[in-house]
């Protein structure tokens, strides 16, 4: 169920076990816009479900609040025209670049470009993944 601010303004809350941040929905007459995509493609297909079930404009477009993994993995699964920051931007392009195999993700942790944390909560909300 998506919690409701306003009649305007929906949200679906964190969920600390796997790190999933709170998603946002902002409807308008025309339009509406969801802010950021959530950790993963089940992330991201949770809420478009929840989205799905209540009566708004269509979701045109996905801002994206900034370049963490936790707001960015279920872009490709929300399939909408996404909207950040040049340099928000940029840093997904790099993270683009790196595989996420649980390997990979050891290694950036052992050099410290990733933090354990992140390692870790990656691997809890994707056992299997394909980014
Ligand atoms: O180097 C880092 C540090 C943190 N993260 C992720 O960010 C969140 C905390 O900040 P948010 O503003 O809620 O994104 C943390 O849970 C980590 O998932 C990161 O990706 N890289």
């Amino acid at each position: 169920m998506l919690k409701k601010l306003s009649d305007k303004v929906y949200y679906m809350p964190q969920y600390s076990e796997t790190d999933r941040p709170t998603l946002g929905l902002i409807c308008g007459e025309n339009f509406s816009v969801i802010v950021d995509s959530g950790n993963s493609p089940a992330h991201a297909r949770d809420f478009l479900n929840l989205v799905e079930q209540i009566d708004i404009a269509p979701v045109k477009f996905v801002v994206i609040t900034h370049w963490h993994w936790d707001h960015i993995f279920g872009m490709d699964t929300m399939k909408l025209l996404s909207i950040s920051h040049n340099q928000t931007k940029d840093r997904i392009e790099y993270l683009k670049t790196l595989t996420w195999d649980d390997a990979s993700l050891d290694s950036r942790v052992e050099t410290g470009e990733e933090i354990e944390f992140c390692s870790s909560m990656i691997k809890l909300e994707m056992p299997t993944r394909i980014i």
